[in-house]
């Protein structure tokens, strides 16, 4: 069974690569666009699920898999910074408290696209106390810019995280062992894929 990614994140085609999931990436066009007042779980939810029915359209067969990753803190939604200033702000605002990581993942049928299934993974992240210095150190590093709450657990970031609850690669963008369970309802046994 063919597996498309329809995600331009990098490290999200590299989660799939270690748990053995040959792939090919097929990046969408969705726009995401908040709209006020969604719930965030809501929101992360549909865009995975249009990211991979837009790019099911381009495929007769195989299983595409869409992906969201968002930062949630009091009920506000960070995505991906503008530009460093956005992103200086989004890390005053989580240092020294914990906030959500939700990835918003959907498997669709390209056979078949009414057959999908979602899923919203959250792991929560507690950041020290950051100070000034130590945040525009960082965001001159440029690691936050393609990052949603501009922070990497997997970079240099990873020095500002007291702790962790909950799935780790969720973090970095996939939830790799939720994945795996979603991928069996395709009949695709993780180790043991044959996509050709
Ligand atoms: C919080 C956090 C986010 N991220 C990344 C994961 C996602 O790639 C990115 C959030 O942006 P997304 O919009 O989820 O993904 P993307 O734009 O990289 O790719 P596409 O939309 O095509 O699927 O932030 C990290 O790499 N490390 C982290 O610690």
């Amino acid at each position: 069974m063919e597996i498309i990614l329809a995600s331009a994140s990098p490290r999200r085609s590299k989660l799939l690569t270690q748990i053995g999931v040959t792939h090919k990436v097929h990046v969408s066009n969705v726009e995401e666009n908040y709209t006020e007042g969604i719930d965030p779980k809501v929101w992360v939810k549909d865009i995975a699920l249009l990211k991979a029915l837009e790019v099911a359209k381009f495929y007769k067969k195989g299983i595409v898999i869409g992906a969201d990753t968002i930062v949630v803190k009091d009920g506000f939604i960070l995505g991906k910074p503008e530009d460093e200033r956005m992103a200086m702000k989004m890390l005053e605002f989580l240092s020294g408290d914990t906030h959500e990581v939700m990835t918003g993942i959907a498997l669709v049928n390209a056979k078949d696209p009414n057959q999908s299934y979602t899923h919203v993974e959250t792991t929560k992240v507690l950041f020290r106390k950051l100070n000034s210095l130590e945040i525009s150190n960082y965001v001159n590093t440029k690691e936050p810019m393609d990052k949603a709450g501009s922070y990497a657990i997997q970079g240099v970031g990873t020095l500002f995280v007291e702790g962790i609850e909950g799935c780790y690669n969720n973090v970095v963008g996939l939830p790799l062992n939720r994945l795996a369970q979603m991928l069996k309802r395709f009949n695709v046994e993780v180790l043991n894929v044959h996509n050709n």
